[in-house]
């Protein structure tokens, strides 16, 4: 990726959350661990198919294959953006890419990461969406921990 393409966005994806890659974050070669990296997107998958679904029951179903592009050093800022692909019955699918701030280069792509939603039985339970919402209307108002109480 060259400077002129370095966009706030880049196909569609809008890069919300950032990492400081510290040493806990390192691999044996002192670049940043694939295994956090991965972590890291799951978790902000998750919050996405939260958001998206209305449901903060979502287990991951798929996670296609892993492009690692370049990498990333200690101190490194990098920057991970989502989006919706695909809504199917009761799946989300999302495109991933995470970029180096500070190298401006692309650390990696996952074109699919498919998550479920499920019912308290962790069956697959229909979410009823077909589009990305931009704001917070989906989000669930009943938290997990504090099961029957609803908050504000
Ligand atoms: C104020 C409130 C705040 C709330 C704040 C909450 C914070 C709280 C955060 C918690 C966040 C938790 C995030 C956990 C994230 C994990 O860590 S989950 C752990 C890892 N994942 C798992 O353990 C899942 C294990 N798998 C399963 O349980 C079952 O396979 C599933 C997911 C229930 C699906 O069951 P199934 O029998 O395959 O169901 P099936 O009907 O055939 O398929 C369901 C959907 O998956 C699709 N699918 C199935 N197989 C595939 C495949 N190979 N490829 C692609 N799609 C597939 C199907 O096409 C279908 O999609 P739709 O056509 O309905 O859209």
């Amino acid at each position: 990726m060259t400077e002129s393409q370095w966009h706030p966005s880049e196909d569609g994806i809008n890069f919300h959350t950032r990492k400081w890659v510290k040493p806990e974050d390192l691999n044996a070669n002192g670049t940043l661990f694939g295994g956090s990296l991965l972590r890291w997107i799951d978790e902000e998958a998750a919050i996405y198919a939260i958001i998206q679904l209305g449901n903060y029951r979502v287990v991951t179903k798929l996670i296609s294959e892993i492009n690692f592009e370049a990498s990333a050093l200690q101190g490194d800022l990098i920057e991970m953006g989502l989006t919706a692909t695909r809504f199917g019955r009761t799946s989300l699918t999302m495109r991933a890419v995470v970029r180096n701030m500070i190298t401006r280069k692309r650390i990696l792509t996952i074109e699919r990461l498919v998550f479920v939603s499920v019912d308290e039985d962790g069956q697959p339970k229909p979410h009823g969406y077909r589009e990305i919402t931009y704001d917070r209307d989906r989000m669930p108002r009943e938290h997990p921990a504090t099961g029957s109480i609803r908050l504000g």
